[in-house]
């Protein structure tokens, strides 16, 4: 009997391949970055044939990495970026425009006439998510507005749209299967999030045409199977989640109340509310967490668009820093950071500001500033913006946390998790395994092959690495909030004309 699960993690800048066994353990991983498009400020796409190519490239990789045959390979979890529109071409299978990223901004003009005609409170209510441009409704009303002879031959059906689960589930299967699950299609903002499917009144608004849209199935299911010419053999693909959505499951938050942040390009707070979908007053979000066993459940979710971004951004355009970990380590050369706030709105704000015109800020700067300042408060911006969450969610939900399991790439840095727990004054517990997203994916894969039989026993894999406990008195934390709030102000409606 096969002994792996395999776990596709498209993430925003790095495509990852990981091998887990039955106990959730990582027998191998590899992973590669690709390149990043910005054509103009605030725009950002990827080339989705670069991410064909750098998934299955690791997929292949780790394969060999971990010294197993595919036939090992009991499943394949598919775990994506979220919102990132793809358009192509059902007959060539290329893409016509390249992938529009979930962080660009290029749509908001589009998101301000839906507000101004009042229909994002219809939004809100069907589809639980805030007129924002971060979703695919308004990417996809852009390609086929903007390439030309897209609309004419969408409304022939000669097009299709997927988010990256979709565009590599097609291309695994050689153009045969054009699905997605229940959390993805949450995110497009075309989604009735409560009758479950396509929401036509919104489609008419945004003039899409429903059938290029994908089939939604749910998040634990055999969707098809690998081409044969790809690995050698067939392998299902059966399983299918959003990479937060993914990561709640990966870190067993499966009853009500439970929580989990994840730290990696953004940062993604979501509590589960069960098959309840609790409506928010604070500017989080409703969405679906999964599909499974015959059910939906829910989540509120809390969404910061730029986290360890920022920390690419001290490293690749600052060049202040030679790697990501080094961070940690100019963050405590330096006991506090003399003051200096910044607010990293580099794609605007998201939760629960939502804001598609704040642009980043440094403020607080003195002639004393030095690198390192710099370097601490950029780390330091994650962890508030994640209290902001964290009090939006604790209202919406009425739940206070006990304690944050954190994971994602960021949340390896020590520093950042120490000043969590205190700015939260909340505990934070970190995992052996802060690969939760592909361990979700392989969980979700497993449970529809039989590998796993059932959450319960998933339940047993989880085990802690780190505690952290506050130790920031009161008076300091709400000083050092409070400086946040306010540097936050002037980050707000910068790129308003
Ligand atoms: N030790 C660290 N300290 C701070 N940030 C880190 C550290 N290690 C990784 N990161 C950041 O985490 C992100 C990568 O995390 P990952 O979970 O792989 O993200 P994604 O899935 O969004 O690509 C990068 O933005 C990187 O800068
Ligand atoms: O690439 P990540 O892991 O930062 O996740 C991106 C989110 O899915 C965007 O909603």
């Amino acid at each position: 009997m096969a002994k792996y699960i395999m776990a596709f993690d498209q993430g925003t800048t790095s495509s990852r391949a990981i091998i887990f066994d039955r106990s959730g353990k990582i027998i191998a991983s590899l992973n590669q970055e690709f390149k990043q498009i910005y054509p103009k400020p605030g725009w950002v796409e990827h080339d989705p044939m670069e991410i064909w190519g750098s998934q299955i490239g690791v997929a292949k990789g780790v394969i060999e990495k971990a010294g197993i045959n595919p036939e090992d390979i009991a499943a394949i979890g598919i775990t994506n970026q979220r919102e990132t529109t793809v358009v192509w071409d059902k007959n060539t299978g290329k893409p016509i425009y390249n992938a529009i990223v979930w962080q660009c901004r290029r749509t908001a003009p589009i998101c301000d006439e839906l507000k101004n005609k009042g229909f994002d409170k219809k939004i809100r209510e069907k589809t639980g998510l805030v007129v924002d441009a971060y979703f695919s409704g308004t990417k996809v009303k852009w390609i086929l507005d903007n390439v030309e002879g897209a609309r004419e031959k969408a409304e022939k059906g000669e097009l299709l749209f997927g988010n990256i689960d979709t565009w590599l589930i097609w291309n695994l299967t050689r153009g045969n299967v054009h699905v997605t699950d229940y959390s993805n299609a949450s995110r497009t903002m075309l989604f009735n999030i409560h009758e479950l499917k396509w929401d036509k009144e919104i489609l008419a608004e945004l003039n899409i045409p429903e059938q290029m849209l994908p089939e939604v199935k749910p998040s634990s299911y055999v969707y098809g199977y690998t081409d044969k010419s790809i690995f050698g053999v067939e392998i299902p693909i059966a399983g299918d989640a959003g990479d937060q959505q993914a990561a709640l499951f990966g870190q067993a938050c499966f009853k009500p109340g439970m929580a989990k942040n994840t730290y990696g390009t953004g940062c993604f707070m979501l509590m589960n509310t069960g098959e309840k979908a609790v409506p928010s007053n604070t500017g989080l979000l409703t969405t679906i967490a999964w599909g499974i066993d015959g059910k939906v459940e829910y989540a509120l979710e809390g969404s910061i668009f730029i986290a360890g971004a920022a920390i690419q951004w001290l490293r690749d355009e600052l060049r202040i820093i030679d790697n990501s970990p080094q961070s940690e380590e100019y963050a405590l050369k330096v006991e506090d950071t003399n003051g200096v706030y910044v607010v990293p709105a580099f794609v605007g704000l998201g939760a629960p500001y939502w804001d598609m015109y704040a642009r980043g800020t440094i403020v607080g700067l003195t002639r004393g500033a030095k690198r390192e300042h710099i370097i601490r408060a950029t780390l330091e911006s994650i962890a508030y913006q994640t209290r902001d969450v964290l009090e939006a969610m604790q209202e919406d939900s009425g739940i206070k946390l006990q304690a944050l399991k954190v994971d994602g790439g960021a949340s390896a840095n020590n520093f950042l998790m120490q000043f969590q727990s205190d700015i939260l004054g909340v505990p934070v517990d970190r995992p052996q395994v802060i690969e939760t997203t592909a361990l979700g994916a392989s969980y979700l894969a497993g449970l529809a092959v039989g590998f796993w039989n059932s959450k319960e026993e998933i339940e047993k894999n989880w085990n802690v690495d780190k505690h952290f406990e506050p130790a920031m008195d009161n008076e300091k934390r709400e000083k050092l909030y409070k400086g946040w709030k306010k540097a936050v102000e002037r980050a707000m409606k910068w790129a308003e004309e």
